[in-house]
């Protein structure tokens, strides 16, 4: 899982001890106050993986070389991996399970499988459906499903930027991240691509957006981000709990479902969900803080907009599941029993230590196949509203303390006040201001019912910010 929130400030001072001298005094200090045992009967055992980059082979020796340093600890290189396989291994080591980089390409190509042999038979799958381009961000993902791909039935797909010696820079001009934030096509994609159903990962493979090329002359894409996708998912996770329980939740396995966000998440998509009834909540930003609310239901879903998230399926809620399937064995083709059968393969493939753009994708392309929609169906939900990010570099972001999932400013005094009465001129104005977590800027975020509106609303809230904060 993550790393106890409570243990961010020790890593911080880690990160930050100025000799080695004070590195080690750190280490016996924080061994001493959570009461850890140095040397002592306990070994740990330290997953480590790299990524493509040159910088991964030092990296890893450095590793290797501190965990071997801590008397007990033992360091397990295990090879060129994306972000999510490790986490996979990790979870599956702690678990017992089988957790080899051939057993997690068993477990989603299997499950992968699976789902679409429960495909409603009536339901077949015409040729531009099946295929599918992929952007890999010059990383790892791309190498990963090169691999995969001949053990993939019913999808044809192409990777570019596929992360080959020589094809390109990681994340430069393509991946999740530049699609989602610029909305333009990542490089290696063309006039020739109009009409065909694309996606990107980033370079680690742990975000996940698509994109379709609107016209041979434009560089614009439309976008299916991490909202849309969610609510791809929460759909066909809703239909299927319908068929097991009925509209009212009252059948052979009430569930409680439950539907994470952050303040970016598109308005439109919340609206959507809810109109759908569903409960949703909204946390601060940061995957550590959405997988931890979604560990609170049954099934928890969670996505930030960039593409980060996840399906998370409580242990005791597959149990459940397991001895319903079981139960319901005399009537194989029965409806309920497909439903539940769907419901454990995407607990399969969908991974459930993290967010993971391969079986992500895996499961898209399932429920697509399921539904038997087009890119333009998915597209179709609901509407983004425009929106607009701009980063503000002020002399102290920490000055800027939030509330309510980062949605309010409670310090300094009377920004939120400046926010509010900016945001009443607008038509679906909505707008925030947030220190960023990983860089050193303040980030605002501004929504409308136009883009030229979204611009205005988030530089006239940036203005505020410069001068209550102090530009720099
Ligand atoms: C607006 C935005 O995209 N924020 C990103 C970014 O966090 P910031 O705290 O906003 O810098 O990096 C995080 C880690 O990758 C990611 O989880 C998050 O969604």
């Amino acid at each position: 899982g993550m790393m106890s929130q409570a243990w961010e400030p020790f890593s911080d001072a880690l990160a930050n001890a100025p000799t080695p001298d004070a590195l080690l005094q750190l280490v016996l200090q924080f061994a001493k106050d959570e009461g850890i045992t140095l040397g002592g009967a306990h070994s740990a055992q330290v997953l480590l993986a790299r990524d493509t980059r040159p910088t991964g082979e030092y990296l890893l020796d450095v590793a290797t070389k501190g965990i071997s340093a801590i008397v007990g600890s033992v360091a397990l290189d295990m090879g060129i991996l994306t972000t999510p396989q490790l986490h996979w291994m990790v979870r599956n080591k702690n678990r017992g399970l089988k957790a080899s980089e051939a057993d997690y390409f068993t477990q989603i190509t299997e499950s992968f499988r699976h789902l679409l042999e429960l495909t409603p038979d009536d339901k077949g799958i015409d040729e531009l459906n099946e295929k599918l381009i992929v952007d890999g961000a010059n990383g790892i993902g791309g190498l990963k499903l090169e691999q995969i791909k001949p053990n993939l039935a019913r999808l044809d797909i192409l990777v570019r930027n596929s992360g080959k010696e020589g094809e390109g820079i990681l994340n430069e001009r393509c991946g999740a991240d530049f699609v989602q934030k610029e909305k333009v096509l990542p490089l290696g994609f063309g006039p020739n691509d109009v009409g065909v159903r694309c996606a990107s990962f980033d370079g680690d493979a742990d975000r996940l957006v698509y994109f379709h090329v609107t016209s041979p002359s434009k560089t614009s894409v439309d976008l299916v981000d991490g909202d849309k996708i969610l609510s791809l998912f929460v759909l066909f996770i809703r239909e299927q709990l319908d068929i097991i329980n009925g509209k009212d939740n009252k059948g052979l396995l009430p569930t409680r479902f439950g539907v994470v966000q952050t303040a970016y998440a598109n308005g439109a998509s919340t609206e959507f969900l809810k109109n759908l009834g569903l409960e949703v909540v909204f946390t601060s930003t940061g995957v550590k803080y959405l997988h931890k609310k979604a560990l609170e239901y049954d099934i928890g879903v969670y996505f930030e907009a960039n593409g980060h998230g996840t399906v998370l399926f409580n242990d005791d809620f597959v149990s459940r599941l397991e001895s319903l399937t079981a139960r319901l064995s005399e009537a194989a083709g029965s409806p309920q029993k497909q439903a539940a059968l769907r419901l454990l393969a995407t607990s399969q493939l969908i991974n459930q230590a993290v967010g993971d753009a391969i079986s992500g994708m895996l499961l898209v392309e399932a429920v697509l196949q399921h539904k038997r929609w087009s890119f333009q169906n998915w597209c179709d939900l609901y509407t983004d509203l425009p929106s607009k990010q701009l980063k503000v570099k002020v002399k102290d972001r920490t000055a800027i303390v939030t509330t309510d999932a980062e949605r309010k400013v409670c310090q300094p005094s009377g920004l939120q006040e400046l926010i509010d009465k900016e945001v009443v001129n607008y038509s679906h104005g909505r707008c925030f201001v947030r220190p960023s977590g990983t860089e050193d800027v303040v980030r605002v975020y501004a929504e409308a019912s136009t883009v030229e509106a979204a611009e205005s609303l988030a530089k006239s809230v940036a203005r505020h910010v410069e001068r209550i904060l102090g530009f720099c």
